[in-house]
């Protein structure tokens, strides 16, 4: 039976049980791990496997990117320094209305792609228009994925009301359910957009399918102060009488939290992903991430899209997040190396309802693993790998990704996606909306 050792300098397991193991090797066998053993014991114990030797590398579970909107790739850099709403109002969403459709959305798809298999990132949960070209893209490129069934109030190209993006979800979710790398949650857009009846209706479905629902909330003080005004509740208030705070919601954002709220999301089991650079970016605010893992509550760590990052970068983000949540925690101590780490692999399986697959370098999980070679001038000396690879490393140096035990990049090469075809169909997208984008400014 083929199997392959993965030798490596160090190997971060985030298994709660070790920092790290030296000198060790992890032995993949039919797409699992069958073994975590000494070097020499891997050597002696699989004299027939394939040896991938990476001697100055340190091994992690594949990064979960839990929260993502892939194909927006496209529009990386096309509107700047703006706040949410004018954002999405004004260049977005007008962006969005004249050029989606499923080319976009395959070659967006494709070049987010590219680019997280480059920086070591394994999973994406994503959110986004034409979901089952996402999970066809997601099924050809070899990446887990979660692939939302969105659901928003307004007609697009996918969807005319709130019944057909609920049928077409749910056509989606039939076709790729049994998929062995893709789970499809529920991704109504935010509680702005989302009307009482069809949250309402997909709750019941979420509940009756027990299945993971990803939503915007409370990403920034307008947002919460509108629905105040205009409701006379606050958002997290709204859902939970609406009966969605319960361990299936991914509540994405969550940057204005009061004591109470995080108490509630604690007792409910609601799971929080965090987006450090995306809030940064459009001034939405600083998620209380200390104070939510404090109080028991899993926080996962996402990028969102590209138009609001501009990278889809999980070593950038857990440096970021690493070092906001100490300053919104107001202690050096909040937010360590360790957490970061966590919230980027084993806090995003747990909340995909994946963490029995993934998430961590355990025996019998799927082998979903990067390696990142520490020996750059640039992360020497190595005293702690975990700090090294949280405050100094940089994605450039995640050598080799894997899913399932296939490499998907293999020594800087991707080997299901054609880096230069990826590049071509970009650029070919990028002079079309630079063009609209130009005549919008001048109107
Ligand atoms: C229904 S498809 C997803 C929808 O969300 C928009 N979007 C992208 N980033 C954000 C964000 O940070 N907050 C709210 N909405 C966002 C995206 O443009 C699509 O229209
Ligand atoms: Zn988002």
């Amino acid at each position: 039976m083929s199997e392959t050792v993965i030798n490596a300098r160090w190997i971060a397991p985030v298994d709660g049980r070790r920092r790290w193991l030296e000198n060790h090797a992890v032995v993949v066998r039919q797409g699992r791990i069958a073994a975590i053993l000494p070097r020499d014991d891997a050597a002696r114990a699989h004299p027939d496997a394939e040896v991938v030797d990476r001697p100055h590398h340190l091994l992690i579970p594949g990064l979960i990117n839990a929260h993502t909107h892939a194909a927006m790739n496209l529009m990386r850099g096309v509107a700047n320094d703006l706040p949410l709403m004018p954002w999405l109002q004004e260049h977005i969403w007008p962006l969005e209305g004249q050029f989606m459709s499923q080319a976009f959305v395959a070659d967006g798809t494709d070049l987010a792609m590219a680019e997280m298999i480059r920086g070591g990132t394994t999973c994406f949960n994503d959110m986004y228009f034409f979901p089952d070209v996402a999970a066809d893209r997601v099924d050809r490129a070899g990446m887990r994925a979660g692939i939302g069934m969105i659901l928003i109030d307004f007609p697009t190209v996918w969807a005319a009301n709130p019944d057909e993006y609920l049928d077409k979800g749910l056509a989606v979710r039939d076709e790729w359910r049994h998929h062995e790398r893709i789970v499809t949650p529920f991704a109504p857009h935010a509680p702005y957009t989302v009307s009482d009846g069809p949250l309402t209706k997909m709750r019941t479905y979420a509940d009756e399918m027990d299945v993971r629902v990803h939503m915007h909330v409370h990403e920034t003080a307008h947002e919460v102060n509108n629905a105040v005004e205009q409701h006379g509740q606050r958002p997290l208030a709204r859902l939970d009488a609406l009966g969605l705070l319960t361990p299936n919601l991914l509540a994405v954002h969550m940057t204005q939290l009061t004591d109470a709220e995080i108490e509630r999301c604690a007792a409910a089991g609601v799971h929080v992903i965090h987006s450090p650079e995306s809030n940064l970016k459009l001034a939405s605010g600083l998620a209380p991430v200390q104070r939510l893992r404090d109080a028991g509550v899993n926080v996962a760590l996402g990028t969102d899209g590209a138009a609001s990052n501009n990278d889809l970068d999980m070593i950038g983000e857990m440096r970021t997040a690493a070092l906001i949540g100490k300053i919104a925690g107001d202690d050096a101590a909040a937010v360590s190396a360790d957490a970061a780490l966590e919230m980027a692999t084993i806090a995003g399986a747990r909340a995909l309802g994946i963490a029995d697959e993934t998430g961590s370098i355990e025996v019998g999980k799927a082998a979903d693993l990067a390696a990142v070679d520490l020996s750059a001038l640039e992360t020497r000396p190595v005293f702690d790998p975990i700090a090294a690879l949280v405050y100094s490393a940089s994605r450039e140096q995640v050598t080799d990704t894997w899913v399932a035990g296939r490499a998907l990049m293999r020594d800087r090469r991707l080997t299901t996606l054609d880096l230069d075809d990826v590049m071509q169909r970009t650029d070919a997208w990028a002079d079309k909306l630079a063009a609209f984008a130009a005549a919008q400014t001048k109107s």
